[in-house]
């Protein structure tokens, strides 16, 4: 499990453990791990140029400190061809360690009063660098770059070379720390080093900026409960429902499936194959004909018509604006009136697509075990009902976590908002992180293969985990069953569902070994 903690609380873990150290052992501590991460990443580039740049605070102390154990360490193995630092605060740098980093001899060019000789010099060294050390802004920075700074921070993206290696220090510069704010200006780093514990940026929508994430212990104990998470593969291991010797079909969870309609006929194939694959004791499919044919034709280990389950799929190709057409066919109106009937059930429902229409009031608060599965635009269109505003699918991508939570608070459910990077969001009374799954391939952009999450998350809360849990599996074995069933290129909706059994076999396999 990689877990990441809010910036207040990484503040008040440092101030705890600097309050047992000697002055600056924190920051040495996180400019020693950088260093060495540094090291390790030139040791293979012949006459190597690094340059930090270096904002005013913490970050730029790390930096500078790093810099200057990489010139001191190169004074016996002579790899570098040059090691600079550019100061770009109006404000100068962290004292102590600007005066360690001239020590050690890292040239150092100061942007501050804006000479543009000065900008110049700066961005030929940058044009020159094999590697970027980014120690602008940390977790004291604001989402973007401030007006002070912005000229010069441009200008020196600019002349970065495509080839040179950024590593960002604690965080790429520019983006938000608390990860919220998606679409700020700011650096992409290759890497990011962080020092202590992962913060939401690392995790939440941002992730994709920090590139490759590496933890540097600096032995922060935290005292408060992780905001956000990403379960690894050995969680998903020791969460996923492996049967007993005593368990029988019924005992393992039978899961009803109330999807389709004489419309959309895809949908509850997908959905029925997905649970069977993901090895649900049973799957009922209650639908109209047509679809009924299609799955009694493609799934025949689905049984039909009603009957006990332990949990509902409602919703995947469900449509719910025909309970209002009087032409409407007749199975498909009552296919609504099935799907309000599980919804009501008072069982654990994954409330999916079209069934996400028929929701207008909170879920059953005691057990409250539904979990609710839109996309951005499905959220939009929710929250603007549940709300009576006017919420956009761009509002909602804006700030994805926020606008899952409102829904989430509403309705008394776990929403799994759907995406690059998806999200599981509890209600904030649970006290339960964000869990969050970024793996997955763009390639699972495709119809259906939300209808096969849904089917998957259904096999789960069938099998007695919770919304939370089933939500945060689901999501990252559908992932992965997306790289399985093509890595590297275009994947079809079935042939993820029929991923699934391999997928989940490596899984259970990796973690016993
Ligand atoms: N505490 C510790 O023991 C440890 C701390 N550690 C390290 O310290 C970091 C936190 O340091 P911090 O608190 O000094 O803040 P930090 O991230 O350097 O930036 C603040 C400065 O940036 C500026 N600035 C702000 N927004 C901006 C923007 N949008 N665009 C441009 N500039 C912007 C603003 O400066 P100004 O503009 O006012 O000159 C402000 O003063 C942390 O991430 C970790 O790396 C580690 O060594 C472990 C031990
Ligand atoms: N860019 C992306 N990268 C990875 N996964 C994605 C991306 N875009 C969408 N997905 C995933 O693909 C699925 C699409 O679901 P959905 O939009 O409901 O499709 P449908 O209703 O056609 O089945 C979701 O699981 C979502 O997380
Ligand atoms: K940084």
């Amino acid at each position: 499990m990689i877990a990441a903690w809010g910036v207040e609380d990484v503040r008040a873990a440092e101030k705890a453990a600097m309050a047992d150290l000697p002055d600056g052992e924190l920051m040495a501590r996180a400019a020693k791990g950088l260093a060495k991460v540094l090291e390790a990443r030139i040791s293979d580039v012949p006459e190597a140029r690094v340059v930090g740049l270096v904002g005013s605070g913490g970050n730029g102390g790390d930096t500078l400190f790093a810099l200057a154990r990489l010139a001191r360490a190169d004074e016996r193995r002579e790899l570098l061809a040059g090691i600079a630092a550019v100061l770009v605060s109006d404000r100068g740098a962290h004292e102590a360690g600007l005066a360690t980093a001239r020590e050690a001899g890292v040239d150092v060019v100061d942007l501050s009063g804006g000479a543009d000789d000065a900008l110049d010099a700066a961005c030929d060294l940058v044009a020159e660098a094999d590697v970027l050390v980014d120690g602008i802004t940390g977790i004291g920075g604001s989402p973007g770059w401030s007006d002070s700074v912005a000229g010069r921070c441009r200008a020196l993206f600019d002349a970065t070379d495509d080839e040179a290696y950024v590593v960002a220090v604690d965080l790429p510069s520019g983006a938000d720390p608390a990860g919220l704010v998606l679409d700020s200006e700011g650096v992409w780093a290759d890497e990011t080093v962080t020092f202590g514990v992962a913060k939401p940026v690392h995790l939440l929508g941002t992730a994709p900026r920090c590139g490759l994430l590496t933890l540097v212990d600096i032995g922060l104990e935290m005292a408060t409960a992780p905001v956000a998470e990403t379960l690894d593969h050995d969680d998903v291991a020791a969460l996923w429902p492996v049967p007993g010797p005593d368990d029988d079909k019924y005992s393992r969870g039978v899961l009803g499936v109330v999807a389709g309609g004489e419309s959309y006929t895809g949908a509850p194939v997908l959905a029925v194959t997905a649970a069977v694959a993901a090895g649900a004791g049973m799957v009922r499919y209650l639908g109209p004909p047509t679809p009924t044919g299609l799955v009694r034709a493609t799934v025949p280990e689905a049984v039909h018509g009603t009957g006990r389950v332990q949990a509902w799929t409602v919703g995947p190709g469900l449509d719910a604006s025909v309970a209002e057409d009087d032409d409407a066919d007749e199975g498909d109106v009552r296919q609504v009136t099935t799907a309000r009937e599980a919804l009501d059930s008072g069982l654990p429902c994954v409330v999916d697509a079209g069934a996400l229409d028929l929701l207008d009031g909170q879920r059953p608060r005691a057990g409250a075990r539904t979990l609710l599965t839109p996309h951005a635009g499905e959220l939009a269109r929710l929250l603007s009902r549940v709300e009576d505003a006017e919420i956009t699918r761009e509002d909602v991508t804006a700030d994805p976590v926020g606008h899952a939570r409102r829904a989430a608070n509403a309705l008394h459910a776990t929403v799994l908002l759907k995406g690059s990077t998806t999200y599981v969001v509890p209600p904030e009374v649970s006290g339960l992180p964000v869990r969050v799954s970024s793996d997955a391939p763009a390639w699972l952009a495709t119809a259906g293969s939300g209808d096969v999450l849904a089917g998957l998350a259904g096999m789960l809360l069938a099998a007695g985990l919770d919304p939370y849990d089933a939500g945060g599996v689901a999501a990252t074995v559908h992932g992965l069953a997306g790289h399985e069933a093509n890595s590297g290129g275009p994947v079809r909706a079935l042939d993820v569902a029929h991923a699934l059994p391999r997928t989940i076999t490596a899984l259970l396999r990796h973690a016993a070994s």
